[in-house]
């Protein structure tokens, strides 16, 4: 049975949750680890769920938390819980496998990204319901980008202006997700990178700071503070 959030919403969000975080360090699951009290998880899904447009919510979690995970997420909001995969990829393919008839709109949105807010959840909708099959969040690169080669020598200056930061949440036409996994090869960690595969045109938006991803300690310690000022 497939929890529904807004039975009038048309969009479905993946929430890939199922990764070791081993660049955060040692420690339980990244998305399990508490931010403010509460699991990085908690922090996502409960801004996913302020989106108006969100009719359902997956999330892979780890095999060995979808219990706990679903116990965790049941005062939060309705989702469904699955058990994720090795590689991101197949914990999208398994989210997606669980998405209900209905949403014809899929977002897919790191866990890691817990801090981002529910109008960039819209925004990226709102997108590809204009008409994009494949809408991206992102941010203009503000560090000067040198080449280098393997023995860290520079090569040369890179042009900034063409190159974006990408966020999730990322949003596709429903159809276009799901062929884009089936005729997936090597796991890559970039949904659009698959569409891209597939010869489908993919469409920026605005992304937001607030999507910032946790990677590192020192991302997790920013968005302690981030939220300490109100975020
Ligand atoms: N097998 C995996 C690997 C990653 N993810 C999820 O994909 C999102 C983006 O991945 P990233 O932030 O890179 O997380 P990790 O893979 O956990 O990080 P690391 O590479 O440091 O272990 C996260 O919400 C993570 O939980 C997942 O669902 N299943
Ligand atoms: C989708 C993503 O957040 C950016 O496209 C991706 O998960 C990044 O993963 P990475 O392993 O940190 O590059």
């Amino acid at each position: 049975m497939t929890a529904q959030l807004n039975p009038r919403g048309d969009v479905a969000v993946l929430v890939p949750a199922a990764g070791a975080g081993v660049r955060l360090g040692p420690g339980a699951p990244k998305a399990l680890r508490p931010l403010a009290g509460e699991a990085l998880l908690v922090h996502a899904v409960r801004r996913i769920a302020a989106a108006p447009s969100v009719h359902t919510i997956v999330v892979a979690a780890p095999v060995a938390d979808v219990e706990s995970v679903r116990a965790m997420l049941a005062p939060v909001a309705p989702v469904t819980v699955v058990p994720g995969g090795a590689e991101r990829q197949a914990s999208v393919a398994a989210a997606l496998a669980a998405v209900p008839a209905g949403p014809e709109i899929v977002l897919v949105h790191d866990a890691a990204r817990a801090l981002t807010p529910p109008e960039l959840v819209e925004s990226v909708a709102g997108a590809v319901r204009s008409g994009h099959d494949a809408v991206i969040p992102v941010l203009p690169v503000v560090d000067t980008i040198k080449e280098v080669d393997a023995g860290e020598r520079v090569l040369g200056t890179v042009d900034r202006s063409a190159l974006r930061a990408v966020q999730t949440p990322q949003g596709f036409r429903r159809t276009v997700l799901a062929a884009a996994h089936a005729a997936a090869g090597d796991p890559l960690t970039d949904d659009a990178g698959l569409v891209e595969k597939q010869g489908v045109p993919v469409v920026c938006v605005a992304g937001s700071e607030l999507a910032l991803k946790i990677t590192r300690p020192f991302d997790l310690a920013l968005a302690e503070r981030l939220l300490a000022a109100g975020a």
